[in-house]
């Protein structure tokens, strides 16, 4: 699904080039839960704001389906961003004015569905993540887990190709950490093509396969 060859990245900072990424070559196939791991500078972030399709400024080649991501206009990605991936954070990157459902629903808001089959896709999502009884519930009123819990039936509701969830856990106690990647691995089970990207090494253990990024090269 995601085939990574020679990307390398860089920025220029006051005169001088600053290699962030190089050479990597990384293929994702569907169903996998993979994690990236690296201290922090290792250029993590960069690759995923790659992967997601964030960025296209980098040399290399990135087949994406079996068609280079640089070859799509801006428009044309974003629509393949909004189609394929979901995005999970740290900070669970809510809007505070809603509620639950609410929440869940905004990657749906230009997709043209009906609001009845936005509803009916919310509950799914709201039972896969174990928050059915939350839905009118305001999100201000939500622990730190169940508040990455909206965040990641959000990032499922348009059953994308595959998400990304940076640091997932990085502001949650170890209990609630636990219980949110066991939810990873859960929805894993259920087909969802996970990329966890963490600089902590006890969550490798939920993934099925480990990318180590060390000075922004990839070492399996
Ligand atoms: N837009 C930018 N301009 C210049 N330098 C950048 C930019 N983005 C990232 N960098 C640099 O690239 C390096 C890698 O950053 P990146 O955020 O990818 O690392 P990371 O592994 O995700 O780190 P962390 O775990 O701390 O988030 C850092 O040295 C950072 O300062």
């Amino acid at each position: 699904m995601i085939k990574l060859e020679n990307i390398s990245k860089s920025f220029q900072i006051n005169q001088e080039e600053l290699t962030i990424l190089r050479n990597v070559n990384l293929e994702i196939h569907a169903g996998e839960f993979v994690g990236i791991l690296g201290r922090s500078g290792s250029g993590k972030s960069t690759l995923l704001n790659l992967i997601g399709f964030l960025d296209t400024k980098f040399s290399g080649n990135y087949e994406f389906e079996g068609k280079k991501v640089g070859e799509y206009s801006d428009k044309e990605l974003s629509k393949i961003r909004n189609k394929n991936v979901g995005f999970i954070f740290q900070n669970f990157a809510l809007i505070e004015t809603m509620n639950v459902r609410q929440n869940i629903e905004v990657p749906l808001m230009y997709s043209g569905i009906s609001k009845k089959k936005a509803h009916h896709l919310t509950k799914d999502c709201l039972r896969k993540v174990g928050l059915v009884d939350f839905e009118s519930q305001s999100v201000r009123l939500l622990s730190g887990g169940q508040r990455q819990r909206v965040a990641i039936a959000r990032s499922i509701i348009t059953s994308p190709s595959f998400i990304i969830a940076d640091e997932p856990t990085g502001a949650l106690d170890s209990k609630t950490s636990k219980e949110i990647m066991d939810l990873f691995q859960s929805l894993n089970k259920m087909g969802v093509t996970i990329i966890l990207v963490t600089h902590d090494e006890s969550l490798t253990s939920y993934c099925n396969r480990v990318i180590h990024l060390l000075d922004g090269e990839v070492m399996e």
